[in-house]
């Protein structure tokens, strides 16, 4: 039954690269309209687990579920239920924000006309508050238009869980705070999950439900945000964190 309420239900994950392990037996869930942050410091394996989530590597041993769907055993199901940003989005600089789109909304099973193609790209252009510059083309958009448009674009298949891999990165604050209020308007009227790595701390605890926390591969720490913040108390997150990465 537990495993029904799991957006994402990440179970024994090991990854090696020769006599290297990566990721050390990781287990956690992120249950449906969670945002869920994900930290650890430069090196911890997050970028690794998070490229075996969305399939671009396999796991040595563990399960990786995607509302319900193991992604090695069907790997399209599981995927159509995500939408990620692992790298910077990468979009033709000369090809406007819209053409993007719908060349990419041709890579959806779901959206098989060009009317609904249009369609769709129209609603998630909306969504992202781009309508206006669609027509632009990518090289004139902001680092955070960009990011916008990432998100436009894992969108597109109308995903119930959003990956996103450090997205502040070079944002500046009013980038930053879109990205939020996006994210937040996500959750609250769409009901979409989040799983969000990034070092930025105070901002994670402003769009954060939940917290897994790793180091050298492992699970260091993983609970609510209220629970953090207990554990915490006056030393803040950012101490305790320090003091989680050097015991
Ligand atoms: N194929 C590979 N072979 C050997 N080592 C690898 C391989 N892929 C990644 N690594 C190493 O594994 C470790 C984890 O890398 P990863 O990119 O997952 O960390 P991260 O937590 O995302 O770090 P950052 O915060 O810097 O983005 C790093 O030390 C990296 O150099």
């Amino acid at each position: 039954m537990m495993r029904q309420e799991m957006i994402l239900e990440v179970g024994g994950v090991t990854k090696t690269a020769g006599r290297r392990t990566l990721v050390k037996e990781l287990s956690f869930g992120v249950r449906p309209g969670e945002v869920c942050g994900f930290v650890g410091p430069n090196g911890a394996g997050k970028t690794t687990l998070i490229r075996m989530i969305t399939g671009l590597i396999k796991p040595d041993s563990g399960q990786i579920r995607i509302d319900g769907v193991d992604v090695r055993q069907d790997r399209i199901a599981a995927l159509s239920r995500v939408g990620a940003i692992v790298e910077s989005p990468i979009f033709f600089p000369y090809m406007s924000g819209r053409g993007n789109l719908l060349n990419l909304a041709r890579l959806h099973g779901n959206l098989h006309t060009s009317a609904q193609r249009k369609a769709r790209v129209e609603e998630v252009l909306a969504i992202v508050d781009l309508s206006g510059r669609g027509s632009d083309k990518v090289k004139t958009y902001s680092l955070g238009m960009k990011q916008r448009l990432g998100i436009a674009q894992a969108l597109l298949g109308s995903p119930k869980l959003i990956i996103l891999d450090e997205p502040a990165n070079g944002l500046d604050p009013m980038g930053i705070r879109d990205l939020r209020n996006l994210i937040l308007k996500l959750r609250d009227e769409q009901g979409i999950s989040f799983f969000i790595s990034s070092h930025l701390l105070d901002e994670l605890q402003r769009i954060c439900s939940r917290f897994v926390i790793i180091k050298e591969g492992g699970m260091v720490w993983q609970g609510t945000s209220g629970e953090w913040v207990d554990i915490a108390g006056t030393r803040g997150l950012e101490e305790h964190f320090v003091e989680l990465m050097t015991r």
